[in-house]
């Protein structure tokens, strides 16, 4: 069976995802786009050279006929609104973080999805599909370095062009989604520390920062967040536990001695650098939905994400500590 997917919001991201779908991976294809306006959508249906139609509207996308399942890459204020459609209409939906902007937002989306009884919604949170954070993954969960005790994280773009606390919501939300997955524990207190912001980093943003996670568990995870870091597209994450340390494989590249220096190559993009990561993520998605199966992360997860952002968001203005409470877990979610 062919998978014949819509997509909405055809930007960046939207056009990789058609790519991956049409030309890459197996099993499924895009049959109809929307953006802004038809003729955006159009224009990426022919750049990415695919046969598919162009919609006015993404909730055209939704009801169309011919659409299996819905792929939301839109602007992350406008997903909430066509997740719940997508639920509405009873397809499979594949959402870009954030899930939504507001964890109010993305409880109304799980509540949405608990009400219709299927469960029809994944957040795309990619690193969850990353080899290197597999690795890591698996060599915890063996005890490979016994229990883990601190995690340092550091998230560093090149360039990104946002303003106030989008760098909380838009990129450190990765680092709270995939270290509740790697560590099995949540949080429960965010602080948020400014050191002076770099002098290349243009508007209101307060770049970097350093965010500091407690968990249940008791464990303190440090994320380095810079979103301005000039020399590359950098994702690490250390972990200290009781008998051992291990780190996050790094991506190869070609080891090079030269003019009295030895050096490796830094990737630049996170196109790049999770590219293999996207893929496996829209296969498993992909093989599972045709199934009718439920894969990767949830609603649920795409909501203890957006908490924690807000907590962020809240320890950055207030400079205190700020607990991260959760709603109770559903048993739809378990
Ligand atoms: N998982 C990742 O690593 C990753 C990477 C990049 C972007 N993203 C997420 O994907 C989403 C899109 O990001 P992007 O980089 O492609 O941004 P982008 O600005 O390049 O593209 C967004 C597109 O959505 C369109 N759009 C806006 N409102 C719309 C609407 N109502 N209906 C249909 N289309 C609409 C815009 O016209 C634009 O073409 C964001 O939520 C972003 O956070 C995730
Ligand atoms: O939308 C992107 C994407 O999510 C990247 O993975 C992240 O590193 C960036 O900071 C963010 O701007």
């Amino acid at each position: 069976m062919t998978l014949s997917i819509g997509i909405i919001g055809t930007g960046a991201i939207g056009k990789e995802h058609m790519r991956r779908l049409n030309h890459t991976l197996k099993g499924a294809r895009v049959v109809a786009a929307s953006d802004v306006g038809l003729e955006q959508a159009q224009a990426a249906i022919d750049e990415v050279g695919i046969e598919a139609r162009a919609y006015a509207s993404g909730h055209d996308v939704i009801n169309a006929a011919e659409v299996d399942a819905v792929v939301v890459t839109s602007w992350g204020p406008t997903h909430e609104e066509f997740v719940l459609a997508a639920i509405e209409a009873g397809k499979p939906v594949f959402c870009e973080k954030p899930l939504a902007t507001t964890a109010e937002g993305c409880l109304r989306i799980v509540e949405a999805e608990i009400a219709s009884g299927r469960a029809l919604v994944q957040v795309g949170f990619m690193r969850r599909f990353d080899w290197a954070y597999r690795q890591l993954k698996a060599l915890l969960d063996e005890g490979g370095i016994g229990q883990p005790l601190i995690a340092k994280c550091a998230h560093r773009n090149a360039q990104a062009n946002f303003s106030g606390d989008a760098g909380l919501i838009d990129s450190c939300v990765h680092e709270f989604d995939v270290m509740r997955w790697l560590l099995e524990d949540d949080y429960v207190s965010a602080q948020v520390i400014q050191p002076r912001v770099s002098s290349l980093v243009e508007g209101d943003l307060q770049d970097p920062s350093l965010i500091i996670l407690r968990t249940r568990k008791g464990m303190v995870i440090t994320i380095e967040s810079f979103l301005n870091c000039q020399y590359g597209y950098d994702i690490r994450c250390e972990l200290v536990g009781e008998s051992g340390v291990a780190d996050l494989p790094q991506p190869a590249s070609v080891p090079l001695r030269h003019s009295a220096r030895d050096s490796l190559g830094v990737i630049t993009h996170w196109k790049d650098r999770f590219i293999d990561a996207f893929d496996v993520e829209f296969q498993e998605w992909v093989d599972a939905t045709a199934k009718g199966e439920r894969h990767g992360p949830t609603a649920w997860d795409g909501y203890v994400a957006a908490v924690t952002s807000d907590a962020c968001v809240k320890a950055r203005h207030s400079q205190q500590v700020e607990p991260i409470a959760l709603a109770e877990r559903p048993a739809f979610y378990r």
